[in-house]
């Protein structure tokens, strides 16, 4: 398991240390500032090699260059980092420019202490353009303005300085030379992968900078891996700073710090290594009838109309499921025939035809949604299967309750229900993409996006009225912006508080798809770095996900294990086949996927 820790958590952890007298601040700082040393060179081992300590002062005499850098120091703890940084490839023989505020009236101790180190050997030049543009051609930047810390959106000099770093990087060519930034990108929220006082979507012209390399301590941050975080981290490296001891404690020493959120899949040779399995498991068929390995019931939207449930039945087949059947509407019926070979059809006159099929307590699974239609209909075909799958412990299906996966329409038919919400629990997953996830929690999604950009005035409004609306509107957005808190409002947070309004596992789609429930427990599954699968991105390869996770649940998993190992398979069938991928695709490799994760 990797735990994401956020900024709150991380500083509960650091004061718990530090009360126990065992570690102090300061050997903290050096710890942090030493690994981002290390991994600068296990990076870049030409700069390992340029570094004078390592090739001797006879380097310097023939000739040889003087590796320089230039290291960004903020006003608080990771700018602390960043003098003890400067001074290590400062050790190394270094040319190294410090850039740090003049004002440390409000310093925190440790970081003062360093900054004082700091002074012994070298300079500070101001940190701004002027103090950039006189530490000009580095080879190495080193950013350590912000890190978990940052409360709101930079202003002024500072904003100015970021976002021109910022708009050196990107898609464009990262920033040369090499830039690292120690924790997180300065403006990056850590606990959302926001940038705060930017715009959403995109953080282009951002306030952060894009980092070739971010190097993280003790445990990676929710920020690493949501929003914005993947694409201006770079790359990302967890150094360890002996917090071990104290991660499950508060500052007191007792109790566990709740809720937990953890990464899917934990981090290959991440600082939890070697105690942990770096792959989720996936409990494997043994033996027995074909029953006693799920039944899934999947239902079919109407004519011309039913390739998204096959292709989610076709999923949860390919899963494991022992038996799949399709309950189509009788206009559909032949479609499907015509299309299916293991899959078993069912054919539903009305809703009150489905309810009797539902009275087959050994269906232990039923997916809806992926093409069925916004009409009367499917929506009593909803009501029809939110009622016959009780909450587990009011019901009698295999003794643990029916469960549902609700997806794509079905989303839709609940948010235009009176009571939405009303009949789901744990037994329920709902994967909505951001636009489903939108409708049934508007309020939620509205938080998570933030202030929205007004629109655009076209000429015709550059007089009168509306340009007096429209430039109060462009006026109020700048506020909203300049306004923004950290820690930000995050997707966890927003999944978290969906999954406890509706009291089901709720699974909002994404490169960083989160999984919560309602008790608050939460679940990043990341797709990137070097997971990332964009050509993921396909029609109907939600529906493949719906099923997946189905079958996932017929194989006797808990719905939110089930959610989780879906989107992990999801990811793993779109990376074992690549780019070129449609949908059909991923349940035809998920054996090959399977077989590899069942090895011992
Ligand atoms: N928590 C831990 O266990 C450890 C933390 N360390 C470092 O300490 C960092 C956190 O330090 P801090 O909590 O001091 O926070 P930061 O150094 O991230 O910055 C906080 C300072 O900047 C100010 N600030 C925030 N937003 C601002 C803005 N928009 N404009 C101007 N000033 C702003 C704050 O008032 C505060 O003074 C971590 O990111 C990490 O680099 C490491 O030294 C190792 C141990
Ligand atoms: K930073």
């Amino acid at each position: 398991m990797t735990e994401l820790l956020t900024a709150a958590q991380m500083r509960e952890i650091e004061q718990a240390a530090m009360a126990s007298g065992e570690v102090t601040g300061l050997e903290l700082m050096e710890r942090a500032g030493r690994g981002v040393v290390d991994a600068i060179f296990e990076e870049w081992s030409d700069l390992a090699q340029a570094s004078l300590s390592d090739r001797g002062p006879a380097h310097q005499q023939e000739g040889g260059r003087v590796p320089k850098a230039v290291v960004l120091c903020g006003p608080g703890n990771n700018g602390g980092d960043g003098f003890v940084v400067a001074r290590l490839l400062k050790e190394r023989g270094w040319e190294v420019h410090v850039l740090a505020p003049e004002n440390t009236t409000k310093m925190p101790p440790d970081a003062a202490t360093n900054r004082s180190r700091w002074k012994e050997v070298g300079d500070i030049l101001p940190l701004n353009r002027d103090g950039l543009r006189s530490a000009r051609d580095a080879d190495l930047y080193v950013d350590a303005v912000f890190g978990t810390g940052l409360t709101r959106p930079p202003e002024g000099e500072l904003a100015e300085l970021l976002s021109y770093l910022a708009g050196s990087g990107g898609d464009h060519g990262y920033f040369q030379p090499r830039m690292v930034a120690v924790d997180v990108p300065s403006g990056l929220c850590s606990d959302s992968g926001k940038v705060l006082g930017c715009p959403e979507p995109e953080p282009f012209s951002s306030l952060a900078p894009y980092a070739r390399l971010t190097v993280t301590f003790e445990t990676p941050k929710p920020g690493h891996f949501l929003a914005h975080g993947p694409e201006l981290c770079g790359q990302l490296v967890v150094r360890d700073i002996g917090l071990t001891k104290w991660r499950s404690v508060n500052a007191d020493g007792r109790g566990l710090r709740l809720p937990r959120l953890q990464l899917v899949p934990p981090m290959p040779n991440g600082p939890d290594e070697p105690h942990v399995h770096s792959r989720p498991t996936l409990r494997p068929k043994i033996r027995g009838h074909k029953f006693d390995h799920g039944h899934v019931l999947v239902l079919t939207g109407d004519r011309w109309a039913t390739g998204a449930a096959r292709l989610a039945a076709r999923g949860a087949l390919r899963m494991g499921a022992g038996l799949v059947t399709l309950s189509a509407p009788r206009d559909a019926a032949p479609e499907v025939a015509a299309q299916i070979t293991a899959l078993i059809l069912r054919v539903e006159d009305n809703a009150d035809q489905l309810a009797e099929t539902l009275e087959d307590d050994r269906i232990g699974v039923v997916c809806l949604g992926p093409g069925l239609g916004l009409h009367a209909r499917a929506q009593e075909r909803l009501d029809a299967v939110l009622a016959a799958a009780p909450p587990p412990g009011k019901g009698t299906y295999l003794g643990r309750g029916r469960r549902l996966v609700l997806d794509a329409d079905a989303l839709t038919l609940l948010s235009r229900r009176e009571n939405p919400f009303q009949g789901l629990g744990k037994h329920v997953v709902l994967t909505p993409h951001s636009g489903e996830f939108a409708r049934l929690f508007p309020d939620i999604s509205a938080r998570l996006a933030g202030p929205q950009r007004p629109k655009l005035l076209s000429t015709k409004d550059f007089t009168g009225e509306a340009l007096q609306e429209g430039l109060a509107a462009a006026m109020a957005y700048r506020e909203a912006l300049s306004a923004e808190r950290g820690p930000a409002y995050s997707k966890v947070d927003a999944v978290r508080d969906a999954a406890k309004r509706s009291g089901a596992v709720v699974l909002l789609k994404g490169a960083d798809t989160v999984v919560a429930l309602p008790d608050g427990r939460a679940w990043v599954h990341a797709a990137v770095y070097d997971r990332s699968a964009p050509w993921l991105a396909t029609a109907g390869a939600g529906d493949v996900l719906a099923g997946f996770i189905s079958g996932v649940m017929a194989r006797g998993h808990m719905p939110h294990e089930a959610a989780i190992l879906g989107a992990w398979l999801h990811v793993e069938c779109a990376r074992s086949f690549g780019p070129g991928l449609i949908a059909e695709d991923l349940p035809e490799v998920l054996p090959s996927v399977l077989k590899a994760l069942l090895q011992p």
